[in-house]
């Protein structure tokens, strides 16, 4: 069985700290190797990780799948921003790196598909690529992506942000490309699962709603009357 076809139909969890939270007490690769392996206890069938100790660290810990990537910066590209890093992320131990894809100027220059040739040249990860409009994703095919994930949408000036995740562009991308398309970004429960693979969907990321405590417990404390007291 090839790793895309081990992650067909099953549920990725992305076991990051919160990027915007340096302070976050989660931002340890010990933890998330720990919050990685209780996820593939629950049944996940790959691991998302941000970071070379946190993809290193999750690789020695669980034996499914983990999809890689390295955030650097703020605005504009962030996810595997430049070449170097997907490199650095695929020789830290990711099976698959996500990069990227948006069709925005990159830090070092270089293309979408130069990172990809990076990638093929230094090891055998498959590159995921992170997009955020229907076009962003046929092009990133055609510069060799491995398959594609919504990841960007609700991010970029040329995605409005949403609450929910974007399902109308899983759509639309399952409908365009040939390749698994991978939903993430912003899915919180089971009715947004289901609805993921009925348009069509590879597999579903789920992150903070799974992973981050801090997050979850911020979003519930507004509903106590200590909070508004
Ligand atoms: C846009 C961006 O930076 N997305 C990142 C991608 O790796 C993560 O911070 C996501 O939050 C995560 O993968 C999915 O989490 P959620 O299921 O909470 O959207």
């Amino acid at each position: 069985m090839t790793i895309l076809d081990s992650l067909r139909g099953g549920l990725v969890v992305s076991c990051q700290p919160l990027p915007d939270e340096p302070n976050d007490p989660m931002r340890d690769p010990y933890v998330q190797a720990r919050v990685a392996a209780a996820a593939v206890a629950g049944g996940a069938v790959a691991i998302r990780a941000n970071g070379l100790a946190d993809i290193a660290a999750i690789r020695a810990t669980v034996d499914v799948p983990v999809i890689g990537l390295v955030k650097d910066g703020s605005g504009g590209v962030f996810i595997t921003p430049t070449a170097t890093h997907a490199v650095e992320a695929a020789l830290a131990g990711a099976h698959i790196v996500a990069v990227d894809a948006t069709d925005r100027p990159r830090p070092d220059g270089k293309t979408f598909a130069d990172t990809v040739r990076a990638v093929r040249e230094c090891s055998q990860a498959l590159v995921l690529a992170d997009v955020s409009t229907e076009e962003e994703g046929v092009a990133a095919v055609a510069a060799g992506a491995d398959a594609v994930a919504t990841t960007l949408s609700g991010y970029t000036e040329a995605s409005p942000p949403t609450d929910g995740p974007d399902l109308e562009l899983l759509a639309r991308l399952v409908k365009a490309l040939s390749v698994p398309v991978i939903a993430e970004g912003r899915y919180r429960d089971t009715e947004q699962i289901g609805q993921a693979f009925a348009a069509g969907a590879h597999a579903v990321v789920m992150g903070n709603a799974v992973t981050s405590p801090l997050w979850i417990t911020r979003r519930l404390v507004p509903a106590t009357p200590r909070a508004t007291a």
